[in-house]
């Protein structure tokens, strides 16, 4: 039998009331403690007996009702989780921080072709015998989207969220196949959900070159022609892309978006185009609209342009042109009203020299252009930035704000953050979820290495004089720092100033004990 006691909580109120089942020698075999409530499964109990024991538990101080129940609160989430895992469509996997498998829907356990138990404990990158995949979900905070995978012969797309709530964090894995795609892509990347508040407010940063790009942006934005965006990976050109559609005439209408590098040809072609019906084995009956068509009067945004086909590439060139397209295997020549916008992190000018990509499409989408900063270059906006993804990062992982203590934002300013906000955003998201403590301190923003400015780069390797003298100048400290440990000392045995030093050792990230 099962029954729920409600009591006010006090330390040890818990233990109490499981003795008094002791001393009448019930068994126990499940307990439950969520103050103000403590759930029990005792098999010896019955209905004869609860009388008896329920007053016995109301001797209790601070015990307040007995009552039984029929299932343990536990048992009844987890038949109904098992029973969400087993509705769902897509195959769907929790992975665990280190990338290990910790639960899988019946879609999963069935596509891989082993019992869902035998899925637990998997690492994800041997499930898909993708080498390095663990390790690239890992570094990059377990946010992926459109990376084609198989598992047991079958291709998937993976779209990988991370999950904010735990202190330690995993994701979730959605496997969809690639007929599923189209319907994703319309309804996730409509970011008109946004509101009114999807504007250029939604792009922080105080400095020159980000206030010099908005002053910029807004005045392309309301503009008709072909906008190209151009700028590092994570710098911000979706969110720009997004804040232009907002800002311009089209704002009331669709902006969709679709990622070129993140899906093969083909299905790039028929999800911006559309197809006809019968167009390929597997299509929707009556054919499907494309983004194109969806978008009709308002924007497409083609991220990862230089990624897109020579095919798709003389396609599009021909849409900007004359604003008409075919649907992939239809005949009749459709016309839309659709603003293009465009970004990437290459080079296009070097890609069309070695003829990787075209002039004339160059032309085409370049009309109108932004150029996003990388956040090295963005001074402050690094700190304005970082306090910005602590405030969300404590909110969404429901703990007081923290503050960076004064060698952390040191260390901030100094990283070179080749994956930009992005990076930064990861960086703050896992030291908020793995500290608890009230200040985050440089251990906890974990940047040693991969981001830091090279330290033992070879001096004629280094990208510019001043990277070389960085490189020289962060070896020299970091070797001599751990014999002379204070600004002062190390000054003394450099003989120079010791404010010149202190300095240095901020923007290299080391702290002073
Ligand atoms: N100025 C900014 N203010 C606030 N958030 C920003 C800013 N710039 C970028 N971000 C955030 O950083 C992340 C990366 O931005 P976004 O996806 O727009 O970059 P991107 O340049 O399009 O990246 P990629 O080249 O990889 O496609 C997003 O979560 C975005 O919200």
């Amino acid at each position: 039998m099962r029954i729920e006691v409600t009591f006010a909580d006090r330390v040890g109120i818990a233990h109490e009331i499981l003795a008094v089942l002791a001393i009448r020698r019930l068994n126990v075999v499940a307990v439950e403690v969520d103050p103000p409530l403590i759930h029990i499964d005792a098999p010896g109990l019955d209905p004869a007996t609860l009388p008896a024991l329920s007053d016995a538990l109301r001797t209790i101080p601070g015990v307040q009702a007995v009552a039984a129940i029929d299932m343990l609160p536990g048992t009844r989430r987890r038949l109904h989780l098992d029973a969400l895992l087993a509705a769902l469509p897509d195959p769907v996997l929790a992975v665990d921080r280190a990338g290990r498998v910790v639960v899988a829907s019946t879609a999963a356990a069935e596509v891989a072709g082993v019992a869902e138990a035998r899925l637990a404990g998997l690492d994800i990158g041997e499930l898909f015998a993708v080498p390095g995949l663990t390790r690239e979900l890992i570094d990059g905070g377990f946010r992926m989207s459109g990376r084609e995978v198989t598992l047991s012969g079958q291709p998937f797309l993976l779209e990988v969220t991370p999950i904010v709530d735990i202190g330690t964090a995993g994701a979730v894995i959605t496997l969809f196949t690639p007929s599923r795609l189209g319907e994703r892509l319309d309804a996730l990347q409509n970011f008109d959900e946004f509101g009114s508040g999807g504007g250029f407010d939604r792009i922080l940063g105080e400095s020159q070159p980000v206030r010099a790009l908005k002053a910029r942006a807004v005045r392309v934005a309301a503009m008709e022609a072909p906008l190209l965006i151009l700028g590092e990976t994570g710098t911000g050109k979706e969110l720009i892309a997004h804040a232009c559609h907002r800002a311009s005439p089209r704002r009331d209408k669709p902006f969709l978006a679709l990622n070129c590098a993140a899906v093969p040809e083909n299905l790039a072609e028929s999800e911006l185009f559309g197809y006809a019906p019968g167009a390929f084995t597997g299509a929707q009956r009556g054919g499907k609209p494309g983004l194109l068509e969806l978008a009709h009067g308002g924007t497409v945004f083609l991220d990862e342009i230089g990624e897109m086909s020579a095919y798709l590439q003389a396609k599009l060139l021909r849409f900007l042109n004359d604003g008409s397209f075919r649907r992939v295997g239809g005949e009749r020549e459709r016309k839309v009203d659709v603003r293009v916008v465009s970004a990437t992190h290459r080079s296009l000018e070097a890609m069309v020299a070695d003829h990787s990509f075209r002039e004339d499409l160059f032309y085409r989408l370049n009309v109108l252009s932004l150029n996003v900063p990388p956040l090295r270059e963005r001074g402050d906006d690094i700190l304005l930035l970082a306090r910005h993804f602590i405030v969300r990062a404590c909110a969404q992982a429901r703990r007081p704000p923290c503050r960076l203590t004064p060698a952390a934002a040191s260390a901030l300013l100094a990283n070179r953050w080749p994956g930009n906000v992005r990076q930064l955003e990861n960086v703050i998201f896992r030291a908020v979820t793995m500290s608890d403590g009230g200040a985050l301190d440089v251990p906890d923003l974990e940047l040693a290495g991969a981001g830091m400015l090279p330290a033992d780069v070879p001096a004629e390797e280094a990208a510019s004089w001043e990277e070389a003298v960085e490189g020289f100048e962060r070896t020299l400290l970091r070797r001599l720092y751990p014999r002379f440990p204070s600004s002062r000392k190390l000054a003394a045995r450099l003989a120079t100033s010791h404010t010149m030093i202190a300095n240095k050792l901020r923007k290299y990230g080391i702290p002073e004990r």
